[in-house]
């Protein structure tokens, strides 16, 4: 029989709250969330988001989604990039603004990983977004992570000026849920 229900494990309730927004009432399973705050192992985006996603199938024994999120600055050859809660929480938005002086190039990459895995161990499929832009001093909302630091390109606004409607047309992570919701539409 289909799996009707599939369970996001975050511990990032905006995340959360952006995931819902965009997906709406397209998706054809029902979505729950768990609370966990996974371990992060180090190493390239794909390896966090597999490792993540298997470490949250063993955990609760079911098919689950995680979702990762990086922000690269390609001065910085991708760095933070999926260790940017880190940096965020230690430097705040300034203090990421300010790793880029020594810098002339100021482009960076928002992309998102969601992983699923069947529950079967070791399966796991990634479905990935990006979306590029410019790092900016902070401008607009604080409410959620390194928005305000980020413009997408082709825009004025930075992520934290937009509204969520436009943030989430164009965002990393309406991209990578648009990947995942035409698997699952394919695949049920
Ligand atoms: O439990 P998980 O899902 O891992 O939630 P998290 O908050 O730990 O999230 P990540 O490990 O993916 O780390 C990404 C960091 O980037 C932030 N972030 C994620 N998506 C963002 C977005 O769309 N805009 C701004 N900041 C974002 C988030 O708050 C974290 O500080
Ligand atoms: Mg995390």
């Amino acid at each position: 029989m289909a799996q009707k229900t599939l369970t996001f494990v975050t511990g990032n309730i905006k995340k959360l709250e952006e995931i819902k927004a965009i997906l709406g009432n397209s998706f054809p399973l029902d979505v729950t969330n768990y609370k966990l705050d996974l371990p992060e192992l180090q190493g390239e985006i794909d390896e966090v988001s597999i490792k993540k996603c298997q470490e949250a199938a063993r955990i609760l024994n079911k098919p689950v989604v995680v979702e990762d999120t990086s922000l690269c600055f390609n001065a910085l050859k991708g760095l933070p990039g999926p260790y940017i809660k880190w940096f965020l929480e230690k430097l705040k938005p300034e203090g990421l603004h300010k790793l880029l002086t020594g810098w002339e190039d100021k482009s960076a990459e928002a992309v998102c990983t969601f992983a699923y895995s069947s529950g079967i161990e070791g399966d796991v499929q990634l479905f990935q977004g990006k979306t590029s832009g410019t790092i900016v001093y902070p401008r607009g909302t604080r409410d959620f992570g390194w928005d305000c630091i980020f413009q997408p390109d082709g825009y004025d606004k930075t992520y934290g000026e937009l509204s969520k409607e436009e943030k989430n047309k164009i965002s990393h992570r309406y991209k990578a849920l648009d990947k995942l919701k035409t698997h699952f539409i394919e695949n049920i």
